[in-house]
């Protein structure tokens, strides 16, 4: 039987629409050192909800807790202290036979994709039924529409080592979506593919979210992963969650020094050398000031440097530009050189428009 957390947010009367599918709340994981030694805290007070349908990315880097806070969702682990509530359910104290009944919520995909060699696409797809006691009939009804939904109806009688990374992958989306989870937990299920292959498996998960309404769990240290497809991002640090929020506002003005460290080469721009190498970070005796304008949503596109010129009489010269797509919405970057005493003025007429401006350094 399943238990249902006492404090859970269902009981004090939100509408189920608003109550997130996961949270995890005061998690903390410690793993006991083999030699008897001090107990490795792997997890340090994870205070997280995952929005019901949604896509989180959860970035992180190698031995940050990212895994191991994707298998306290489906059990795999157990919390030292807190709680993991997956779908009203808190499932840490859950015996084994209820745990089953939590992970037909929680589907998974895997980097290496973990496919049965010995069995054919089809039959990779129809194992969860099977384990489940789906009838057969009921199994051939189920999985064909599935291979059909992730473009490999021609493809049910291949085997593993028939497909290419991209439709093994299809195929272990198809195998978690079998027993019609709630949530879909993904542990680096791209980092093993190219980047046109990469792609094209964020668009099926972008449109099984939307299609289907699954909540989707990225795990991931790819930042460009995260860009693409996924609304929220929470980054793990040596435990804990250092910064999260909806991706635009955390990939635009990131606060944490690791999520400014994950993103470097990945938004932004890079300056020339010849910038670089003339730039101190000392304002006096400056003859210009370098400044980095980040325009974002309504503002992305606007013709600011024009702007500046005509009502200033100020002359810019740019160093470096992009505009660039996070979660499908544009997000500029500019760099720029000016006249340093005139560098507030400056500053003050572009945040005036709702822009953002960072100084980078100065150049005698
Ligand atoms: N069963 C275990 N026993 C002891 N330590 C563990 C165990 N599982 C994980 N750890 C440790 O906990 C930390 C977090 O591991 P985890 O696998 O969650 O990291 P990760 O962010 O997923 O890393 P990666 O990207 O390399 O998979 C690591 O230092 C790891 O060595």
């Amino acid at each position: 039987m399943l238990t249902t957390p006492q404090t859970s947010p269902v009981l004090e009367g939100q509408s189920p629409a608003a109550e997130p599918v996961i949270r995890f709340m005061g998690v903390e994981k410690r793993f006991r050192a083999p030699s008897g030694g001090q107990d490795f805290v792997a997890l340090n007070g994870i205070d997280l909800d995952i929005p019901a349908g949604s896509i989180t990315g959860i970035i992180g880097r190698s031995g940050a807790g990212k895994s191991t806070l994707v298998r306290l969702v489906n059990g795999l682990e157990r919390p030292s202290a807190g709680r993991v509530v997956v779908d009203g359910v808190d499932v840490a104290p859950l015996e084994e036979r209820a745990l089953r009944d939590v992970r037909r919520r929680v589907g998974m995909i895997f980097q290496h994709f973990n496919l049965l060699s010995s069995r054919t696409a089809f039959d990779n797809v129809a194992l969860p039924l099977e384990i489940a006691g789906v009838s057969r009939r009921e199994i051939r009804e189920r999985v064909a529409p599935l291979l059909d939904l992730v473009g490999l109806a021609d493809k049910a009688g291949n085997y593993p080592a028939e497909l290419s990374g991209g439709q093994k992958q299809r195929v272990g989306i198809a195998r978690a979506l079998a027993t019609r989870p709630k949530v879909l937990l993904s542990d680096e299920a791209t980092s093993a593919l190219d980047p046109e292959t990469t792609r094209q498996v964020l668009a099926l998960l972008k449109k099984v979210n939307r299609e289907l309404g699954l909540s989707i769990i990225l795990i991931t240290h790819e930042m460009h992963v995260v860009r693409e497809i996924a609304g929220r991002v929470a980054v793990i640090e040596a435990g804990r969650i250092v910064e999260e929020g909806d991706t635009y506002s955390v990939f635009s003005q990131p606060r944490h020094p690791t999520t400014k460290t994950f993103l470097e080469g990945v938004t932004g721009v890079r300056l020339p050398q010849f910038l670089t190498e003339r730039m101190v970070q000392d304002a006096a005796g400056a003859r210009e000031a370098v400044l980095k304008i980040v325009f974002t949503g309504p503002t992305a596109t606007d013709p600011i440097l024009f702007e500046l010129g005509r009502s200033l009489d100020l002359r810019v010269n740019i160093m470096a530009g992009a505009v660039e797509e996070i979660d499908e919405r544009p997000y500029g970057t500019l760099v720029v050189t000016l006249d340093a005493a005139r560098l507030e003025e400056a500053r003050r007429f572009i945040e005036a428009r709702g822009l953002t401006t960072e100084v980078l350094g100065h150049v005698r």
